[in-house]
């Protein structure tokens, strides 16, 4: 590994970077740093951990010294904890130069965050959708000046889908100037290279890790075969076993519903387990407060949802457990990432039921690894199989007497005003479309209900 003054960066950054524990470059470092000081492009994928934001955020605070200026570097990534802790890499590396930044993320004061841009911070951490608000409602900020474009996670936000970001990314691309450098990270960039292309312009430098495996050698993948119906016990059980092993433990379970980590939690409290849970139905303020609160070891249990499989640095993380198994290979690399991070080692334990050996054997082919099974007594999960599932009933029974289900429905109301879509709209033409499908079934195979025509 390199030292960092080898790689053109000045004295007052590396002392920083030792400062923090940081001495000699990741390869994503030590190859994309001298090509930003160029000035060029950059793409850079590697492996979960292995340093990509300083290798951004460095000749990024470099350049500033050189010739700072307000807002001079945006960088654009898909979570708001995300973004909070990429400006805390930019405050903590750039403290000498008195860098001002600000964080631009939804579910916080619009008004506050407007002022803070009106005052021109050095760089600007933001979510798309909040910014591309700011972009279309105030004027009183512009982003013509900026040198650097960021696009941290770069496939995520790219990506179609539930949460899309296509089009506040156009808002934000229409506003940014064309001559700018461009860099986008991510420990999955291959998929979709084309696209970023055309957003990294001018010949990028492209540089990914060369090892054929996707996931660090630190890593203990293992997974265990479950019923569905015993998925939970499994849970508890590994979650006991780990209490009863190590003293100093903390755990991320990432499940597939806001509605399913509010009953596992719950669940889990029942069993007198330090569980907290982090997914996008929460109130921000209460998101970064129980973020703070695993951070810092109160809580040794994280139950959480994709909202937290990207990016998220928490160094005393052993083990990640998939409560259920990733529906895509690039989710399933971006959890277990959370763990071994930085040369540490980790587990990853996914359940995994008779319906998702298709996924695992796509996981499998993607990370060029065969996934261990996790060796457990089973007899001592079926021992408290009852006690799991009627545990979990009355969570969910209890979760169905709060207004959960209600508020889910007021946040997708409200997410579909944001995008200009009137909800009411949106639902008629959603049931219409159902009674059609159905209808043109019940034509093909002639079993209509009895007495329609
Ligand atoms: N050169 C280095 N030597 C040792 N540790 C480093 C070095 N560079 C960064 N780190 C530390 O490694 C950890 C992981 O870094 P970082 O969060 O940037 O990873 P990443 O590659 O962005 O991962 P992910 O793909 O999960 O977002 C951080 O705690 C960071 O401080």
């Amino acid at each position: 590994m390199a030292v960092f003054t080898s790689l053109g960066l000045s004295e007052w950054l590396v002392r920083q970077c030792s400062q923090m524990g940081i001495n000699k470059a990741t390869p994503v470092q030590e190859n994309c740093i001298p090509a930003i000081l160029e000035g060029r492009d950059c793409m850079g994928c590697a492996k979960t951990g292995s340093g990509k934001t300083a290798a951004f955020v460095l000749p990024v605070l470099q350049k500033l010294s050189e010739d700072p200026y307000g807002i001079f570097c945006l960088v654009l990534t898909p979570t708001r904890e995300l973004a909070y802790q990429i400006a805390e890499q930019f405050r903590v590396l750039g403290k000498p130069l008195g860098l001002r930044d600000c964080i631009i993320v939804g579910g916080m004061d619009m008004v506050t965050q407007a002022l803070e841009l009106s005052k021109k911070p050095h760089v600007v951490v933001a979510t798309p959708g909040r910014l591309a608000d700011h972009i279309r409602s105030c004027k009183t900020f512009n982003l013509q000046k900026i040198q650097f474009l960021i696009l941290d996670e770069a496939d995520r936000l790219l990506e179609q889908g539930c949460s899309d970001f296509t089009k506040d990314l156009e808002v934000i691309l229409g506003v940014v100037p064309s001559k700018r450098q461009t860099l986008l990270f991510s420990a999955t960039l291959t998929d979709t290279l084309q696209e970023l292309q055309t957003i990294a312009m001018n010949k990028p430098f492209f540089w990914e890790s060369k090892s054929e495996v996707r996931t660090v050698d630190e890593l203990d993948q293992r997974y265990i075969l479950t019923p569905e119906k015993v998925k939970d016990s499994y849970l508890v059980h590994l979650i006991q076993k780990f209490e009863d092993e190590n003293s100093d433990w903390s755990i991320i379970i990432f499940t597939n519903t806001c509605k399913n980590c509010q009953i596992l939690t719950m669940m889990l409290r029942e069993f007198k387990f330090p569980a907290i849970s982090l997914h996008s139905m929460m109130k921000q303020k209460q998101r970064f407060a129980n973020l703070a609160k695993f951070k810092s070891n109160v809580f040794k249990i994280l139950i959480a949802t994709d909202v937290a499989s990207r990016g998220l640095d928490i160094p005393t993380v052993q083990v990640v457990i998939n409560h259920n198994t990733p529906g895509l290979p690039k989710i399933y690399i971006h959890r277990v990432g959370r763990t071994a991070r930085a040369g540490r080692n980790g587990v990853s334990i996914t359940l995994v039921t008779q319906y998702d050996i298709h996924l695992i054997n796509g996981i499998e082919e993607q990370i060029q690894t065969k996934l261990k099974e996790f060796p457990l007594e089973e007899k001592d999960v079926l021992k408290i199989l009852t006690q799991v599932n009627v545990t979990r009933r009355q969570c969910e029974i209890k979760l169905e007497s709060t207004d959960f289900d209600e508020k889910k429905q007021i946040n997708k109301r409200k997410q579909m005003i944001l995008e200009g879509k009137d909800p009411d709209m949106e639902k008629n033409e959603k049931e219409t479309k159902k009674i059609t499908k159905r209808k043109l079934k019940e034509m093909k195979t002639g079993h209509g209900k009895k007495g329609q025509k």
